[in-house]
């Protein structure tokens, strides 16, 4: 274990990070007792985890070179994100982030109904806590990563409609690999979590080892979905998990859960730091998901990747399929141009969001 890079996590040490290879700034990298940030100046972000990932981001890089934005913290700096236009359709159309309700609110109004792909329900048929009780290679599996509670196993039960994995709000409850088939069709993984967890340090060194392991040598794994929750973004312990990754040249997607805690604006600043980071690492799939296993938002898209990936996508999505997909999309296009036109007839923009909405905390 004492080579083992996820078992780092346990032991971290405070050391240098450069944001986007180039930009002067730099920050501590944090362990689970020191929450510090050297780059944040502002009293609000003082003693909380603001955490800018070490990505390449244009909008970031732009405030650096300018010299007076340099003092900024990292909280400032990513608030001054521009997302483009294109992502925050996309998250009005899936109903992806919180909303800021106004007067001509679209959740009053229409919203798309995209038929629903329906993946067979799950049953547990192995669960792993040591390498050698891994079950036999069969089918093709998509294993569920990422820290304690960022909702793994509620994401595999709510992808196929099931109640097989048992879920909790205490980090740590899922302590072995559990596989799950669908049908005969694929197999999914949910794994224990790493970071902050109630279990023993050596119970979570012994299931960062076996995760490795697993990683490193399965030959019918297709893809590791990594997830973070939308609230936090890549945290350090991601990182050592990525490096693991990359390193034994294994298909990852990040996946961006809890999507109903943030605000769209939140939601669509953090897809343009994750999808650039996914394009600039080698392993990684350039298409960040984005899902609310709340809200059931986002599956569907998650649902239809993993068809793709495990080759079954004529028994899934037929041509049926794709035509009530047609209707919807029709019919979107449609209120949507109603919604605009009326909201202009009406010299409209959209109110201000209403003083009684609740603001969820961040860490970013
Ligand atoms: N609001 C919200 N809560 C969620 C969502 N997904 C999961 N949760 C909640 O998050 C908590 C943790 O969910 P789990 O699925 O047990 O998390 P996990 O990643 O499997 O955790 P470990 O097994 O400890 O690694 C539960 O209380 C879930 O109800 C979501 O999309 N939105
Ligand atoms: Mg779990």
């Amino acid at each position: 274990m004492s080579n083992c890079v996820l078992g780092s996590l346990l032991r971290a040490q405070p050391s240098l990070v450069l944001i986007a290879n180039t930009a002067p700034i730099c920050f501590m990298r944090r362990t689970f007792s020191s929450r510090t940030n050297v780059s944040s100046n502002t009293s609000r972000s003082k003693g909380k985890a603001a955490y800018v990932p070490n990505t390449t981001v244009e909008a970031l890089k732009e405030a650096v070179k300018t010299g007076r934005d340099e003092a900024l913290s990292n909280r400032q700096l990513f608030a001054r994100l521009h997302p483009e236009q294109k992502t925050i359709d996309m998250l009005d159309m899936y109903r992806l982030g919180i909303e800021k309700q106004g007067k001509y609110d679209r959740k009053r109004w229409f919203h798309y109904r995209e038929p629903e792909v329906k993946l067979p329900h799950l049953s547990f048929f192995a669960g792993a806590q040591q390498t050698q009780s891994f079950p036999s290679e069969t089918l093709p599996e998509i294993a569920f990563v990422g820290r304690s509670n960022v909702g793994k196993s509620t994401l595999v039960n709510q992808l196929c409609g099931s109640t097989a994995a048992r879920t909790s709000n205490k980090p740590g409850l899922t302590q072995q690999l559990n596989f799950y088939t669908a049908n005969n069709d694929f197999h999914l993984i949910d794994m224990p979590g790493y970071g902050f967890a109630f279990a023993k340090e050596e119970a979570k060194n012994s299931w960062l080892s076996v995760i490795e392991s697993y990683i490193h040598n399965r030959r019918t794994l297709q893809r590791v979905m990594v997830l973070l929750d939308a609230r936090h973004g890549i945290k350090v312990n991601d990182r050592d998990l990525l490096e693991v990754l990359e390193r034994t040249n294994t298909k990852y997607q990040f996946v961006l859960t809890k999507c109903d805690l943030v605000y769209r604006t939140h939601l669509a600043k953090l897809h343009l730091l994750v999808s650039n980071e996914a394009s600039q690492s080698r392993h990684c799939v350039d298409r960040v998901m984005l899902v609310s296993a709340r809200d059931k938002a986002g599956l569907n898209s998650l649902r239809k990747e993993i068809v793709h990936i495990c080759n079954i996508g004529e028994k899934y999505l037929t041509k049926e399929y794709y035509k009530n997909e047609h209707i919807a999309g029709t019919e979107y296009s449609k209120q949507l141009q109603l919604y605009h036109d009326t909201a202009r007839s009406k010299g409209g923009k959209h109110q201000p969001a209403s003083k009684g909405h609740k603001k969820q905390s961040c860490t970013l």
